[in-house]
């Protein structure tokens, strides 16, 4: 039975908003951080869990309600598993051109043997601000980095993220396809689960 009958997604990402409210809106009433603030909390944790935890409790502070916030990002194996936590980040909040051009920059002579990559999502729901016991929910998608852009569909690093089982990138997929196999749709089956939605 789910807990709450509505909750605000902590995000101010358009693309990953669209994916969380198509997969949780038929079953609570969701809103956006955006009603309620504009100022993004600073991501000063040092894994994905604990910057999902920051900005989901900086969510319910400011909205009252249950909040439910992702924290995601791309880990290249070539490259360590960066840019990991700071996927958002990584030309320096030039956004999301800057960051596959930097990327594909970086892997220009890698061969596509080396190129394998995850897309990591982590998901926290706080039932209140001061929630003791957050709901933590975490999934990831195994591909590889293509030399190029390929698709028009998704956000973010899309594009350059060659998915294996479907051969093509996660930009060619319909967003019907990608929310039923991506990082995020795993880490919210897992939350369907424990919420038992
Ligand atoms: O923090 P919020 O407000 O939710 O929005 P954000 O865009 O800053 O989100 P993150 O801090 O979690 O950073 C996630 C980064 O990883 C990328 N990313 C996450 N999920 C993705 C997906 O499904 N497809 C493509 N890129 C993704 C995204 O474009 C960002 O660069
Ligand atoms: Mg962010």
């Amino acid at each position: 039975m789910m807990p709450f009958t509505e909750l605000v997604l902590a995000s101010h990402n358009a693309g990953k908003l669209k994916e969380l409210q198509a997969m949780l809106g038929e079953h609570v009433r969701v809103r956006s951080i955006g009603e309620f603030s504009s100022v993004e909390p600073e991501e000063t944790g040092l894994s994905f869990v604990e910057n999902a935890i920051l900005k989901a409790r900086h969510a319910a502070r400011v909205s009252g309600l249950p909040a439910l916030a992702d924290d995601s990002g791309l880990a290249v194996d070539f490259l360590g598993g960066a840019p990991g936590i700071y996927s958002a980040r990584y030309a320096d909040g030039q956004g999301d051109a800057a960051n596959n051009a930097k990327l594909l920059q970086v892997l220009k002579d890698v061969p596509d043997a080396e190129r394998g990559a995850q897309f990591v999502c982590a998901l926290a729901l706080l039932r209140h601000a001061d929630d003791p016991l957050p709901i933590l929910c975490e999934g990831l998608w195994h591909g590889r980095i293509l030399h190029a852009a390929q698709g028009e569909q998704g956000f973010g690093y899309d594009p350059l993220f060659w998915v294996p089982e479907r051969g093509c990138s996660s930009a060619e997929l319909t967003s019907t396809d990608k929310n039923q196999i991506s990082h995020r749709a795993r880490a919210m089956a897992l939350l369907k689960q424990r919420l038992g939605i």
